[in-house]
Protein backbone atom coordinates (compact mmCIF):
# COMPACT_ATOMS: atom_id res chain seq x y z
CA UNK A 1 0.00 0.00 0.00
CA UNK A 2 1.54 2.96 -1.20
CA UNK A 3 -0.42 5.37 1.56
CA UNK A 4 -0.20 3.59 4.45
CA UNK A 5 -2.72 6.08 6.19
CA UNK A 6 -6.66 4.79 7.18
CA UNK A 7 -8.90 7.26 7.93
CA UNK A 8 -10.90 5.90 11.30
CA UNK A 9 -14.42 7.21 9.79
CA UNK A 10 -16.09 7.31 13.51
CA UNK A 11 -19.27 9.71 12.41
CA UNK A 12 -22.58 9.34 12.77
CA UNK A 13 -23.40 10.91 9.59
CA UNK A 14 -23.11 9.41 6.19
CA UNK A 15 -23.04 13.26 4.49
CA UNK A 16 -20.83 14.25 7.22
CA UNK A 17 -18.37 11.52 6.34
CA UNK A 18 -18.51 11.63 2.61
CA UNK A 19 -17.79 15.45 3.10
CA UNK A 20 -15.12 14.69 5.67
CA UNK A 21 -13.54 12.49 3.05
CA UNK A 22 -13.76 14.72 0.12
CA UNK A 23 -11.29 17.03 1.99
CA UNK A 24 -8.73 14.63 3.00
CA UNK A 25 -8.98 11.52 0.34
CA UNK A 26 -5.65 13.10 -1.43
CA UNK A 27 -3.49 12.57 1.73
CA UNK A 28 -4.89 8.77 3.20
CA UNK A 29 -4.99 5.90 1.75
CA UNK A 30 -7.90 4.11 3.09
CA UNK A 31 -11.11 4.41 4.97
CA UNK A 32 -11.84 2.65 7.87
CA UNK A 33 -15.54 1.77 9.19
CA UNK A 34 -16.13 0.79 12.56
CA UNK A 35 -19.15 -0.21 14.75
CA UNK A 36 -20.36 3.24 15.39
CA UNK A 37 -20.55 3.77 11.28
CA UNK A 38 -21.53 -0.16 10.67
CA UNK A 39 -24.42 -0.12 13.27
CA UNK A 40 -26.28 3.06 11.82
CA UNK A 41 -25.45 2.73 8.23
CA UNK A 42 -25.04 -0.91 7.82
CA UNK A 43 -24.45 -2.19 4.16
CA UNK A 44 -25.98 1.00 2.50
CA UNK A 45 -23.60 3.34 4.41
CA UNK A 46 -20.65 1.08 3.13
CA UNK A 47 -21.84 1.62 -0.39
CA UNK A 48 -22.04 5.20 -0.42
CA UNK A 49 -18.33 5.82 1.40
CA UNK A 50 -17.02 3.13 -1.27
CA UNK A 51 -18.44 5.83 -4.00
CA UNK A 52 -15.04 7.70 -2.85
CA UNK A 53 -13.27 5.13 -4.59
CA UNK A 54 -10.63 4.50 -1.63
CA UNK A 55 -9.99 1.46 0.03
CA UNK A 56 -12.59 -0.09 2.39
CA UNK A 57 -11.31 -1.26 6.22
CA UNK A 58 -14.26 -3.05 8.25
CA UNK A 59 -13.54 -3.05 11.67
CA UNK A 60 -16.17 -5.08 12.80
CA UNK A 61 -14.06 -6.72 15.49
CA UNK A 62 -16.36 -9.87 15.22
CA UNK A 63 -15.73 -12.24 18.14
CA UNK A 64 -18.52 -15.19 18.56
CA UNK A 65 -18.58 -19.10 18.32
CA UNK A 66 -17.33 -19.58 15.04
CA UNK A 67 -20.28 -20.72 13.04
CA UNK A 68 -21.88 -17.31 13.74
CA UNK A 69 -18.38 -15.36 12.88
CA UNK A 70 -18.22 -17.78 9.29
CA UNK A 71 -21.75 -16.63 8.62
CA UNK A 72 -20.85 -13.10 9.30
CA UNK A 73 -18.02 -13.09 6.60
CA UNK A 74 -20.31 -14.65 4.12
CA UNK A 75 -22.61 -11.68 4.68
CA UNK A 76 -20.28 -9.04 4.25
CA UNK A 77 -18.47 -10.22 0.53
CA UNK A 78 -20.65 -8.74 -0.97
CA UNK A 79 -19.13 -5.33 -0.04
CA UNK A 80 -15.99 -6.07 -0.83
CA UNK A 81 -13.73 -5.04 2.35
CA UNK A 82 -10.46 -4.62 1.90
CA UNK A 83 -9.42 -5.53 5.61
CA UNK A 84 -12.17 -6.41 8.12
CA UNK A 85 -11.49 -7.67 11.69
CA UNK A 86 -12.15 -10.61 14.22
CA UNK A 87 -11.12 -10.78 17.96
CA UNK A 88 -8.27 -13.09 18.55
CA UNK A 89 -9.99 -14.21 22.05
CA UNK A 90 -12.24 -16.10 20.08
CA UNK A 91 -10.07 -18.81 19.83
CA UNK A 92 -8.25 -20.49 16.64
CA UNK A 93 -11.00 -22.32 15.62
CA UNK A 94 -13.18 -19.01 15.42
CA UNK A 95 -10.63 -17.40 13.44
CA UNK A 96 -9.51 -20.37 11.20
CA UNK A 97 -14.03 -20.60 10.39
CA UNK A 98 -13.47 -16.75 9.65
CA UNK A 99 -11.02 -16.73 7.38
CA UNK A 100 -12.07 -20.09 5.42
CA UNK A 101 -15.38 -18.29 5.05
CA UNK A 102 -13.76 -14.53 4.55
CA UNK A 103 -13.63 -13.43 0.25
CA UNK A 104 -10.29 -14.46 -1.03
CA UNK A 105 -9.22 -10.77 -1.79
CA UNK A 106 -9.80 -9.67 1.84
CA UNK A 107 -7.13 -9.33 4.68
CA UNK A 108 -8.53 -10.86 7.74
CA UNK A 109 -6.75 -9.41 11.17
CA UNK A 110 -6.93 -10.03 14.43
CA UNK A 111 -7.09 -7.49 17.36
CA UNK A 112 -4.89 -8.32 19.79
CA UNK A 113 -5.24 -6.41 22.81
CA UNK A 114 -7.24 -2.89 22.30
CA UNK A 115 -5.09 -0.16 22.32
CA UNK A 116 -7.55 1.30 24.70
CA UNK A 117 -6.10 -0.84 27.48
CA UNK A 118 -2.80 -0.84 29.68
CA UNK A 119 -1.69 -3.65 32.20
CA UNK A 120 -3.81 -2.72 34.67
CA UNK A 121 -7.01 -3.09 32.58
CA UNK A 122 -5.67 -6.55 31.61
CA UNK A 123 -5.18 -7.41 35.19
CA UNK A 124 -8.83 -6.90 35.79
CA UNK A 125 -10.03 -9.17 32.92
CA UNK A 126 -8.21 -11.83 34.83
CA UNK A 127 -4.42 -11.64 32.45
CA UNK A 128 -1.50 -11.08 35.02
CA UNK A 129 1.25 -10.25 32.79
CA UNK A 130 2.48 -7.15 30.19
CA UNK A 131 0.87 -6.13 27.32
CA UNK A 132 3.60 -6.99 25.57
CA UNK A 133 3.31 -10.88 26.39
CA UNK A 134 -0.16 -10.58 25.53
CA UNK A 135 0.16 -9.47 22.02
CA UNK A 136 2.98 -11.75 21.14
CA UNK A 137 0.41 -15.10 22.21
CA UNK A 138 -2.34 -14.11 20.29
CA UNK A 139 -0.60 -12.85 17.71
CA UNK A 140 0.92 -16.51 17.55
CA UNK A 141 -2.15 -17.87 17.63
CA UNK A 142 -3.58 -15.50 14.96
CA UNK A 143 -0.69 -16.66 12.82
CA UNK A 144 -1.48 -20.63 13.29
CA UNK A 145 -4.65 -20.23 12.51
CA UNK A 146 -3.65 -19.02 9.15
CA UNK A 147 -5.04 -15.16 9.12
CA UNK A 148 -3.40 -12.34 7.28
CA UNK A 149 -2.12 -10.35 10.35
CA UNK A 150 -3.04 -8.70 13.42
CA UNK A 151 -4.02 -5.29 15.02
CA UNK A 152 -1.85 -4.31 18.46
CA UNK A 153 -0.34 -1.02 19.48
CA UNK A 154 3.04 0.41 18.01
CA UNK A 155 4.20 -0.26 20.99
CA UNK A 156 4.28 -3.83 20.17
CA UNK A 157 4.49 -3.75 16.54
CA UNK A 158 8.57 -4.03 16.38
CA UNK A 159 8.35 -7.02 18.46
CA UNK A 160 5.41 -8.83 16.47
CA UNK A 161 7.28 -8.24 12.97
CA UNK A 162 10.41 -9.45 13.92
CA UNK A 163 8.35 -12.97 14.47
CA UNK A 164 6.23 -12.58 11.71
CA UNK A 165 8.43 -11.50 8.88
CA UNK A 166 5.04 -11.40 6.21
CA UNK A 167 2.62 -10.75 8.36
CA UNK A 168 -0.09 -7.67 8.02
CA UNK A 169 -0.09 -4.89 11.06
CA UNK A 170 -2.66 -2.42 12.02
CA UNK A 171 -1.79 0.16 14.31
CA UNK A 172 -4.17 2.37 15.85
CA UNK A 173 -3.72 4.70 19.04
CA UNK A 174 -1.53 7.07 16.55
CA UNK A 175 -0.74 10.51 18.39
CA UNK A 176 1.27 13.49 16.03
CA UNK A 177 2.98 13.88 19.36
CA UNK A 178 3.10 10.31 21.05
CA UNK A 179 1.45 11.09 23.96
CA UNK A 180 -1.27 9.27 25.62
CA UNK A 181 -4.47 11.50 24.99
CA UNK A 182 -8.44 10.51 26.07
CA UNK A 183 -9.64 6.59 25.86
CA UNK A 184 -6.20 5.42 23.89
CA UNK A 185 -3.56 4.52 26.16
CA UNK A 186 -0.89 2.27 24.41
CA UNK A 187 0.13 5.33 21.67
CA UNK A 188 2.97 6.18 19.63
CA UNK A 189 3.39 8.60 16.38
CA UNK A 190 2.52 7.61 13.37
CA UNK A 191 5.87 7.80 12.25
CA UNK A 192 7.29 5.49 14.65
CA UNK A 193 4.18 2.97 13.96
CA UNK A 194 5.47 2.88 10.35
CA UNK A 195 9.49 2.48 11.00
CA UNK A 196 8.49 -0.42 13.28
CA UNK A 197 6.77 -2.39 10.41
CA UNK A 198 3.23 -1.52 11.13
CA UNK A 199 1.52 -1.79 7.42
CA UNK A 200 -1.87 0.03 8.05
CA UNK A 201 -1.87 3.42 10.21
CA UNK A 202 -5.28 4.08 11.55
CA UNK A 203 -5.81 7.52 12.54
CA UNK A 204 -9.18 8.66 13.56
CA UNK A 205 -9.93 12.05 15.91
CA UNK A 206 -6.10 13.50 15.12
CA UNK A 207 -7.94 14.15 11.53
CA UNK A 208 -11.11 14.56 12.08
CA UNK A 209 -12.01 16.50 15.14
CA UNK A 210 -9.06 18.69 13.59
CA UNK A 211 -10.07 22.06 13.16
CA UNK A 212 -8.58 21.74 9.28
CA UNK A 213 -9.16 18.57 8.88
CA UNK A 214 -7.19 18.34 5.59
CA UNK A 215 -4.27 20.09 7.29
CA UNK A 216 -4.19 17.70 10.02
CA UNK A 217 -4.20 14.86 7.50
CA UNK A 218 -1.74 16.36 5.55
CA UNK A 219 1.15 17.43 8.27
CA UNK A 220 0.75 13.62 9.13
CA UNK A 221 1.29 12.22 5.80
CA UNK A 222 4.49 15.11 5.11
CA UNK A 223 6.15 12.56 8.93
CA UNK A 224 5.96 9.89 7.09
O1 LIG B 1 -7.06 -1.64 19.48
C1 LIG B 1 -7.77 -0.89 18.77
C2 LIG B 1 -8.56 -1.36 17.75
C3 LIG B 1 -9.29 -0.47 16.98
N1 LIG B 1 -9.26 0.85 17.24
C4 LIG B 1 -10.06 1.76 16.37
O2 LIG B 1 -9.17 2.68 15.72
C5 LIG B 1 -9.75 3.97 15.69
C6 LIG B 1 -8.85 4.93 16.41
O3 LIG B 1 -9.42 6.23 16.40
P1 LIG B 1 -8.70 7.49 17.06
O4 LIG B 1 -9.75 8.56 16.95
O5 LIG B 1 -7.48 7.77 16.20
O6 LIG B 1 -8.35 7.16 18.47
C7 LIG B 1 -11.15 3.86 16.28
O7 LIG B 1 -12.07 3.72 15.22
C8 LIG B 1 -11.12 2.56 17.09
O8 LIG B 1 -12.35 1.89 17.08
C9 LIG B 1 -8.50 1.33 18.26
O9 LIG B 1 -8.45 2.55 18.53
N2 LIG B 1 -7.75 0.44 19.00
Amino acid sequence: MSNPIFLALDVPQIDAGKALLQKVKSHIGGVKLGLEFFCAHGHHGVHEIAHVGLPIFLDLKLHDIPNTVAGAMQAIHVLEPAIVTIHAAGGRAMMEDAKAAAAENTKVVAVTMLTSLDERDLARTGVNGSAHDQVMRLAELAHDAGLDGIVCSGQEVKAVHKQWKDGFFVVPGLRPGGKATGDQKRVVTPRQARDDGASVLVIGRPISRAEDPEAAARAIEATL
